[in-house]
């Protein structure tokens, strides 16, 4: 991906085929562009979309850059925490947008967490056929994974994003000053798709991250670089395989197991969170690849060991109220968006930074994995 080395705002871009590439901008204070950006982009009107801890903080900012800007604007504001990931959230969301006129050359501007711009993305990706949208993404976890990609949608009682679409932005402004907002857990979670990119296929940045990750937490230049290293990463894989048809599902890693558990404590954001959820699954991701032989247990207990030293979970063990049983989890774990003719895909890594996909797993294997998992102390 090109990338500009201005120190402020780093931009990565994203060259999608068809005229739909697009910029993410990365660095402090972007949400007072909020308004010339859009403006740049055509438009006349912007629907803000957000939850009610972001609208506190940051909505009449962003909503008076865009009035400056000569943009009508608009505000839909949901409850925050994954229930809004629902389809009460979506009627929610997409009423508000019809009800203020918002027409196919206006942007919704998605404000906030990868809840607010998965659900905010799906509505324009559906209302009228199709929205603009840009991503204002306001958690660490939206800045270096969710904004960008077009993946949006909400949940189901019988899965996680099991309703969505593709969908990308055009625009990413992507403001780490908002950061310096958010609470510690959250931003540990943000954390957790931080080193999931290392993990996946770049041991050197996860070696960085083990040295580096305080500077990401207390806003330092650090911050800045690893959200520009995340998004480089994830618009490489996206420029080749949009639709996931392939090497997208890296992305995945640790996600089967974390979308199983986000589905069996009900989207309760109170007692677990996506990235909560993540470093769960990249944890049993690296101890279920060493139980097969594939990946040294030393590095499996690196991964926990780092992810444990910034405040993380790594054991199913640890979701408040119980993570269900083995045989819940595997049951959870078949209407995963990876599964084909019936059998499971995990993906799977050789060490750190050499994930890879792994079609075909069998069930009784990640049953007796997790029995094992939940017996241990
Ligand atoms: N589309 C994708 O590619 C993709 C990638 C990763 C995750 N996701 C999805 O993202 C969601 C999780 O996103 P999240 O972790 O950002 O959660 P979130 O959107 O719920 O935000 C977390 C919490 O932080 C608050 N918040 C947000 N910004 C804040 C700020 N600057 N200051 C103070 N508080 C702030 C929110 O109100 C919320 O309570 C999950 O639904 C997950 O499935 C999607
Ligand atoms: O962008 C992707 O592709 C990802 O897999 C990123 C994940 O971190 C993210 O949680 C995504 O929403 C999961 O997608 P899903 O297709 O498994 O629902
Ligand atoms: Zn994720």
């Amino acid at each position: 991906m090109s990338e500009t080395k201005t120190a402020h705002p780093l931009t990565v871009h994203v060259p999608l085929n068809g005229g739909r590439g697009y910029d993410i901008l990365i660095g402090r204070g972007l949400l007072g562009q909020t308004g010339a950006r859009a403006a740049a982009l055509g438009a006349r009107a912007a629907a803000i979309v957000t939850d009610e801890n972001v609208a506190a903080l940051y909505a009449d900012g962003a909503r008076a850059s865009l009035e400056a800007a000569g943009l009508r604007t608009c505000l839909v504001v949901v409850p925050p925490g994954e229930a809004s990931k629902s389809y009460a959230g979506y009627a929610q969301v997409c009423d508000g947008l019809l009800a203020a006129r918002i027409e196919r050359g206006d942007l919704v501007v998605a404000l906030g967490g990868g809840v607010i711009g998965d659900l905010a993305g799906f509505a324009a990706a559906t209302l009228r056929r199709g929205v603009r949208f840009v991503q204002a993404p306001t958690t660490l976890l939206a800045q270096v994974d969710s904004s960008v990609g077009g993946k949006t949608g909400i949940n189901s009682g019988h899965g996680k994003n099991l309703i969505g679409a593709f969908h990308q932005p055009r625009l990413v402004l992507a403001d780490t000053a908002s950061l310096d907002t958010l609470s510690e857990r959250e931003m540990r979670a943000g954390y957790a798709e931080v080193a999931k990119y290392g993990l996946i296929n770049d041991a050197a940045f996860f070696a960085w991250c083990e040295a580096n990750w305080a500077g990401i937490f207390s806003g330092g230049p650090e911050r800045d670089e690893a959200v520009a290293i995340c998004c480089r990463a994830k618009a490489g894989v996206v420029v080749r395989d949009e639709f996931e048809h392939g090497e997208r599902a890296l992305l995945n890693l640790g996600h089967t197991f974390a979308h199983a558990l986000e589905r069996l404590t009900n989207y309760d954001s109170a007692r677990l969170v996506h990235g909560e959820a993540v470093a769960i699954g990249l944890a049993l991701a690296f101890r279920f690849s060493a139980r097969l032989g594939l990946c040294p247990g030393q590095e499996a207990g690196r991964v926990a060991n780092h992810l444990a030293l910034v405040g993380l979970p790594t054991r199913l063990q640890a979701v408040p109220g119980g993570s269900g049983d083995a045989d819940a989890l595997v049951e959870a774990m078949g209407q995963d968006k990876k599964v084909r003719d019936g059998a499971l895909t995990f993906i799977l890594a050789r060490g750190i930074g050499a994930s890879f996909i792994a079609p075909g797993i069998d069930r009784a294997e990640v049953l007796a994995f997790l029995k094992a998992e939940l017996g241990a102390g």
